[in-house]
């Protein structure tokens, strides 16, 4: 790229030195400037990235995108703007040859059930033989080949050079979660989605976001931005769904199972019997959050311009996203164990609600969880009033601890029981679920929640692997051979 060609883009407010020749690459992190690269200076949550400016010089950037005046005797161009992280996207997308405008964008946003939908979405689009391409908390996949995924979404810089790949590999649609920090950090600034999805929105990120409006405002600006020829697929059960749809120009495609334009005829063990639009989906997805999945599905599928009956068959055989209900088994006369990402209030809640009304009367159900730590403290206690109203037995554990003192998170969440009688607290998250399984009847469910489809656990920046469902596995057969 020419340099010219950077500062139509920009729309600066003050260009010094203009430079000659070629620019390679763009880097929001001096530390992966190439030479010849640009740097864009973000002022960030954590550090000031204008202070890694003459980092990014020494490693060969040739121009700075800044917010603050910069001065160097080096043969570097100095672009002023008002609001660095806001280019980021349209930089890196024409660096990346706008690989966003080669395919079909769909983006899933809520608080809950992001995951589900839009891996969902990728197996009916898939299996109708479409090439998809899905951007996620769980994985990335460029058509079916997949990646480690850091990020629910990925910084501005990664994200256009995941599509660069998704686009080369011929895709025609992209699926992706679009996370509220995504959204107030500008992450995907600039990109058109055909259709836009919204979920729910319930108690998370308030560390981040402070209260459920200013999280609300994140999650509106991926309505807010969308063109009148997109579509926007919306939960209208939910209390933030109408806020979604204030001032949005795109078509509407609301969800509403209690304006009856959808149902629930069966919602089993086994999986739900869902009517949307006059249209059967049976899947083996449990819950009703899970028929608000199927709902959004189908609604973007439709957006899309697929059959009602095509979606409805495929859907119907999606077997949605690992770590979300996932049962886990062994030989023999067991437990019934099964692994969930649950880790807010509401998610809890509904699979907790979920097991309890499956479950026959004689069946006890035991809870294994903790919270994340670095995250929003104030969920800890509510989580705790929900184990306390549908569990028989709760095991408090670690999750996530990150940075902070497991036993503290593990106060935090005791804080919210009325009662300790049913509760043991287990800081090691392996003790905990070897004592859950090695204390149950085999007539048991034992959901253990928070972590999912995660194969680590963080403690101090250092992930170590950790699998809820190996070290269950583990525990169950051991049980199974200790009752033989
Ligand atoms: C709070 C938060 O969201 N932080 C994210 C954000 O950081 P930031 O832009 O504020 O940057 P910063 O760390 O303050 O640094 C400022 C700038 O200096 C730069 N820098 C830094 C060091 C250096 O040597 N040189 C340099 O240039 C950085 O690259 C950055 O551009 O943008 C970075 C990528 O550009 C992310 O890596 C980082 O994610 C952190 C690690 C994180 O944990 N984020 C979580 C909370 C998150 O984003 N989660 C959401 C939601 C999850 C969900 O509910 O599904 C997600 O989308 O995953
Ligand atoms: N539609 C829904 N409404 C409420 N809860 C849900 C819904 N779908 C899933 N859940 C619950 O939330 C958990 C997380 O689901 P999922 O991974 O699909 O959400 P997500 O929005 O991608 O979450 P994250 O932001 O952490 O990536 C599930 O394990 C389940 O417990
Ligand atoms: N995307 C969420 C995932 C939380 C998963 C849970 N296991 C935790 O670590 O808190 C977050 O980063 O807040
Ligand atoms: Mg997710």
């Amino acid at each position: 790229m020419k340099i010219d060609t950077l500062i139509e883009i920009c729309n600066p407010l003050h260009v010094t030195n203009k430079v000659d020749g070629e620019l390679s690459m763009c880097a929001i992190d001096s530390r992966k400037v190439d030479q010849n690269g640009v740097f864009i200076a973000i002022p960030g949550t954590e550090v000031d990235g204008h202070i890694f400016i003459e980092d990014a010089i020494n490693r060969g950037a040739k121009v700075i995108i800044c917010e603050e005046s910069y001065y160097t005797d080096q043969d570097v161009c100095i672009i002023e703007v008002e609001d660095s992280r806001k280019l980021a996207g349209p930089v890196a997308q024409a660096f990346a040859g706008y690989p966003a405008q080669k395919m079909k964008l769909i983006g899933v946003t809520g608080t809950n059930g992001k995951t589900t939908t839009a891996t969902l979405v990728y197996q009916v689009l898939t299996a109708l033989g479409k090439k998809t391409s899905l951007l996620g908390t769980v994985h990335k996949r460029i058509l079916d080949k997949v990646m480690e995924s850091k990020l629910t979404t990925a910084d501005p810089v990664e994200l256009a050079s995941d599509m660069k790949q998704m686009a080369e590999a011929g895709s025609e649609y992209l699926v992706m979660e679009v996370s509220s920090h995504a959204l107030h950090q500008y992450r995907v600034h600039g990109l058109t989605f055909e259709v836009a999805a919204f979920t729910n929105l319930s108690h998370d990120h308030l560390d981040y976001h402070h209260t459920l409006e200013e999280y609300a405002a994140a999650k509106k600006m991926l309505f807010d931005h969308l063109p009148a020829s997109s579509t926007a697929v919306v939960n209208m059960d939910d209390d933030f769904g109408a806020t979604m749809l204030k001032n949005c120009k795109a078509k509407v495609l609301p969800l509403s199972f209690d304006e009856e334009q959808a149902y629930v005829l069966e919602n089993t063990a086994d999986g739900l019997s869902v009517i949307i639009d006059g249209e059967k989906i049976v899947s083996q997805l449990v819950g009703k959050f899970n028929a608000y999945n199927l709902g959004q599905t189908f609604l973007i599928c439709k957006a899309l311009g697929l059959s009602d009956a095509e979606i409805a068959n495929a859907l119907s055989k999606a077997k949605g996203a690992a770590g979300r209900m996932e049962p886990v088994t062994a030989e023999g006369d067991l437990p019934l164990v099964i692994v969930d990402y649950a880790h807010t209030p509401d998610a809890l809640q509904n699979v907790l609600s979920t097991l309890s009304a499956v479950k026959d009367a004689s069946q006890k159900l035991t809870v294994v969880f903790g919270a994340g730590g670095d995250r929003d403290t104030t969920k800890r206690p509510e989580m705790a009033k929900v184990a306390e109203e549908f569990a028989d037995k709760i095991f408090v554990t670690s999750d996530n601890p990150r940075t902070e003192n497991p036993d503290l998170i593990i106060a935090d969440i005791l804080n919210g029981f009325e009662k300790l009688e049913k509760v043991t607290s287990i800081t090691d998250r392996k003790e905990a679920i070897e004592r859950a399984i090695d204390d149950a009847s085999t007539n048991e469910i034992i959901l253990i929640a928070g972590k999912g489809h995660e194969d680590y656990q963080e403690v101090n920046g250092q992930r170590h692997h950790f699998d809820d469902r190996e070290i269950a596995r583990e525990c169950l057969t051991k049980k199974a051979g200790r009752s033989t």
